[in-house]
């Protein structure tokens, strides 16, 4: 028994952890792929279910032991990845999972996984509104903001190696264009 992949990327802010949220809400057989990171929780994140927080030694030690499926630096020494163990605990029971990864992360997913895996580069209408929405979510330094946005302008230019490029201007057809090539993808 093995389940899907469904692969979530995009610039930080562009909105894919919306639509992930949305669509867990939907109904669909899928489960959130728990990512490790070295950050911080921030506000009621809570360990086990927003992110698997480690340091960064215990997050070092894990690359060494090889048991990432991909991880990056995201942000100097702030490290996210894709633990396999959390890949093979839910597809091996033969449900569908779901990431939430940056650009990189999502094209190393979709390389190992091939056809088993869809993979949605979701897209902000523009780097300003990007910036907008980064500011208006609060959950970010001036500092930080500034570093994720120049990591956009790089990520922008993978999207045509996605399987599909979601505009997320208007919410609700996005939400709507997610769900229908999930559907598609899954066969519903
Ligand atoms: N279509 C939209 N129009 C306006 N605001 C939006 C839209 N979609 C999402 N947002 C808002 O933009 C902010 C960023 O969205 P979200 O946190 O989902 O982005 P993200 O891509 O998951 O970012 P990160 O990678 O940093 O976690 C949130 O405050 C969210 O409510
Ligand atoms: N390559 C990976 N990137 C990941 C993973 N989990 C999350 N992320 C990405 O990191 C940034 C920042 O996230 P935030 O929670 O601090 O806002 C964002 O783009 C995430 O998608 C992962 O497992 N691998």
């Amino acid at each position: 028994m093995s389940g899907k992949l469904i692969i979530f990327s995009a610039p930080s802010g562009a909105g894919k952890s919306t639509l992930v949220q949305y669509l867990l809400s939907c109904g669909f057989d899928m489960e959130f792929s728990v990512s490790a990171t070295s950050r911080a929780p921030r506000g009621t994140e809570k360990h086990g279910v927003d992110y698997y927080y480690l340091t960064p030694e215990e997050f070092r030690q894990k690359i060494d032991n090889q048991e990432f499926l991909e991880y990056e630096e995201v942000y100097q020494n702030c490290y996210y990845g894709t633990l396999r163990s959390e890949v093979e605990r839910i597809t091996s029971q033969g449900k569908n999972i779901v990431f939430d990864v940056d650009v990189v992360g999502g094209l190393n997913i979709k390389k190992e996984f091939g056809n088993r895996a869809l993979a949605l580069f979701i897209a902000p209408p523009s780097v300003a509104e990007l910036k907008n929405r980064l500011q208006n979510r609060g959950t970010d330094s001036a500092e930080m903001i500034e570093k994720r946005i120049g990591k956009a302008e790089f990520e922008m230019t993978f999207a045509p190696k996605f399987d599909l490029v979601i505009v997320n201007d208007d919410l609700s057809k996005a939400k709507a264009e997610a769900e229908r090539s999930i559907r598609e993808f899954l066969k519903l």
